[in-house]
């Protein structure tokens, strides 16, 4: 398919489409056929890219879907407000070599009130799913809709979203998906800002002070290393104590969890835990009606 990189992705809006111009690569390509998925919210970035970027070097066709899916949104969220850019989508998907850029419709998505959901249990009960109720059922069920749709040998994520990634990484193996889940660094703004579609909401000095997510963040591993004593309170008080220190935040959650199981890590000290097992620290804040997530994985 790369004809079609070096004129830009080809734009389908059916799911019939989207299945057709799969088939037509698998028929062409045969054994050696390799299709990867990486589904985003559009009005693309950086981090949308580099994910387009790791697919497009693994696979033979890269399909990037565009989909703002009403199902993760609550009541009170942004869902009407969500920024939305084809032709900026177009021209990111087209510079990071993506084939197919699947925009459908709410209808064509949702053409009836589904009656079937996707949910996974457990770690789902924590950070996002505890702040966003019902939010990982929409993401369950989209995602596993775009899997039966586009059926990727290959699915890229980015660790921006990290619990989502431990979501779909379940979900695809307890429903026996045939799709590897491939999670991707957090891509950032020279300063430290994790890049986010939403960071267009923010004002120049809500922006400045979203800055404390990442700066708290980074030190991190340096209190895991001069503290012997430090537990999982002590940490989360800590990162606490930073971020407030900004006038215009005001904390979601502060967490350190086992990761990908998503559990609190006890309340030894944490050297022994982080030892044994990775733990995710991650933090969501809200900068006025912005909210924000970042978070680092530590690997023993
Ligand atoms: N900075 C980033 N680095 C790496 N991957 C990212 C980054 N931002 C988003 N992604 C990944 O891109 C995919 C699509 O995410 P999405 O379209 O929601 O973008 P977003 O920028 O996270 O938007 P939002 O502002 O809604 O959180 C997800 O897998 C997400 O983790
Ligand atoms: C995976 C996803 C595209 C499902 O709507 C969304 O949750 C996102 O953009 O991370
Ligand atoms: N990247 C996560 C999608 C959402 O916030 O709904």
């Amino acid at each position: 398919m790369t004809a079609l990189t070096r004129t830009g992705p080809r734009i389908v809006r059916t799911i019939a489409d989207v299945r057709a111009a799969v088939n037509e690569y698998r028929a062409a390509a045969g054994a050696g056929a390799t299709v990867g998925l990486v589904p985003t919210m559009g009005y693309l970035h950086e981090g949308h890219a580099s994910l387009m970027r790791r697919s497009a070097s693994e696979n033979g066709l890269t399909v990037l879907s565009v989909f703002v899916n009403p199902l993760q949104f609550g009541p009170n969220e942004d869902f009407d407000r969500y920024p939305r850019d084809e032709e900026r989508d177009r021209a990111v998907a087209a510079e990071a070599g993506a084939d197919v850029l699947f925009m459908p419709s709410v209808g064509e998505m949702y053409p009836r009130k589904p009656l079937t959901s996707v949910l996974v249990s457990e770690v789902t009960s924590r950070l996002c799913g505890a702040s966003r109720p019902g939010h990982f059922d929409g993401v369950g069920t989209v995602v596993s809709k775009l899997f039966n749709i586009v059926g990727p040998d290959r699915a890229y994520f980015g660790m921006k979203d990290a619990q989502q990634v431990a979501v779909v990484t379940r979900m695809a193996e307890d429903l026996n998906v045939p799709v590897e889940i491939v999670p991707c660094p957090i891509v950032r703004d020279p300063d430290g800002l994790a890049m986010s579609s939403r960071n267009v909401y923010l004002t120049a000095e809500e922006r400045e002070q979203a800055l404390v997510l990442s700066r708290t963040l980074a030190q991190v591993p340096g209190w895991l290393a001069d503290d012997a004593g430090l537990t999982s309170d002590l940490l989360k008080q800590r990162m606490e104590q930073l971020v407030r220190r900004m006038p215009l935040a005001d904390i979601e959650y502060a967490e350190v969890l086992t990761y990908p199981d998503l559990l609190p890590p006890g309340e030894a000290p944490l050297r022994e835990a982080a030892a044994k097992e990775r733990l995710l620290v991650a933090l969501a804040v809200r900068f006025g009606r912005t909210r924000l997530i970042d978070n680092i994985l530590l690997t023993p």
